[in-house]
């Protein structure tokens, strides 16, 4: 069985001098207060997906779902993977799924373009209902708009690297010189240039997983969806991976839904994490919210290990200004991460501004950034980490 896993030291963010706000671009309701304006690609609303007899039931059985997942098992027969779920996926975000093992992650992914038939619910892709869409829509929807990258690469054992990641355009019916052309360049993007000729068994894990993402991304997919793409890689390569995702993410601003088990990677690539248990998404937030404001008890546990300081931002940490204090001096952007604040703070030996634009957001010394590390009671924040008056 998969486990969540969180090294004490496992949590630094390749993006955070990326000039990119974690927070202001991938919430529902962005950090801003406003709402999050980019086109919707993904809207689930209300998915079931329900295995075992008569599952159709089961979504409108009031006591049914009051039930836990056991206690359904052991009344129905039935497994409730997936338990009414909503959610949306913006454009350009990379949103996660994360989970223990069970927790419905493959399910619900697989609904989206239904390699997995959902139980009931309403699933859109970009305005369109994919619940109603016909075998060749959905064809044309699993070959060119959302492709999917697995665990187990799923390469060609006796063809090139350049003609494994080919593969997927020359089932679009993409002539030779054309698809090998486009396959090169995707080679090259996804930093394998020179071993265009080598077949898979002669690459590492990491390379080969890095054929299958160059095989998904050369058929120009408007989303990327990756189940557990990176667990069966050894922790310096998977981390290289990550990287490379998220890297990709930054130059092309590609959508992607991402799944994983292990909160470390969900924190590193995720600009949105769902928390599944049980077929229920627990939580929804950015990185910052989910560690920052645990829904319960269960989501606090999950995080209890995880660098505060590699995740928070100076907006959790920061008190108001008293008088004079908003004035010259030192400043920080309000999406500065405390471990970075700290070293400011440590360095001008005094209380640093938090500045948006010209705007005095608040202050941060050295009290409330350890009270953010320490955990103790610091400022009040509302729930997109804004300081109280
Ligand atoms: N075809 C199936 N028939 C019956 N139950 C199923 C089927 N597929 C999945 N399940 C059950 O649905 C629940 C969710 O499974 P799912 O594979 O979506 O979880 P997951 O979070 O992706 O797990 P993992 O991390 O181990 O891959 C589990 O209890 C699983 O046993």
């Amino acid at each position: 069985m998969a486990t969540t896993s969180v090294g004490a030291s496992d949590v630094p963010n390749p993006r955070k001098n990326d000039g990119n706000s974690r927070n202001s671009n991938n919430t529902d309701t962005a950090a801003n207060g406003g709402p999050d304006e980019r086109p919707v690609v993904f809207s689930v609303r209300h998915l079931w997906k329900v295995f075992g007899p008569k599952a159709d039931r089961i979504p409108d059985d009031a006591d049914a779902a009051g039930l836990s997942a056991q206690e359904l098992r052991e009344k129905t027969g039935c497994t409730a993977a997936v338990r009414d779920v909503s959610f949306d996926v913006h454009k350009g975000e990379v949103f996660v799924v994360m989970g223990l093992s069970g927790s419905g992650k493959s399910t619900l992914v697989r609904c989206l373009t239904r390699l997995i038939e959902p139980t009931s619910g309403k699933l859109e892709m970009d305005g369109e209902d994919v619940r109603a869409m016909d075998r060749g829509a959905l064809r044309e929807l699993r070959r060119r708009r959302a492709a999917m990258v697995f665990q187990h690469f799923g390469l060609l054992p006796h063809r090139s690297v350049v003609d494994n990641v080919a593969y997927g355009l020359e089932i679009q019916g993409m002539g030779k010189a054309k698809r090998r052309e486009k396959a090169a360049e995707m080679v090259d993007k996804v930093g394998l240039a020179g071993l265009e000729k080598r077949r898979p068994g002669q690459l590492s894990g990491g390379q080969q997983q890095r054929v299958g993402l160059a095989r998904a991304l050369a058929v120009d997919p408007e989303v990327l969806l990756f189940d557990e793409p990176f667990s069966a890689l050894d922790p310096l390569i998977r981390r290289d991976m990550q990287e490379e995702v998220v890297r990709l993410h930054r130059e092309e601003g590609r959508t992607m839904v991402f799944i994983t088990h292990d909160l470390a990677e969900a924190l590193r690539v995720g600009d949105r994490i769902a928390l599944m248990r049980d077929g229920r998404i627990v939580q929804l937030g950015t990185p910052e919210e989910i560690v920052g404001s645990p829904a319960d008890d269960y989501v606090r546990d999950f995080v209890r290990d995880v660098p505060r300081e590699q995740v928070l931002t100076v907006r959790r940490a920061m008190r108001p200004a008293e008088d004079g204090e908003d004035g010259d001096g030192p400043a920080l952007a309000p999406d500065t991460l405390i471990s970075d604040a700290i070293e400011t703070v440590a360095r001008t030996g005094g209380p640093v501004r938090v500045v948006d634009g010209t705007r005095c957001l608040g202050i941060v010394d050295h009290a409330c950034l350890l009270n953010v590390v320490a955990r103790l009671q610091g400022p009040q924040h509302d729930e997109h980490g804004e300081v109280a008056a």
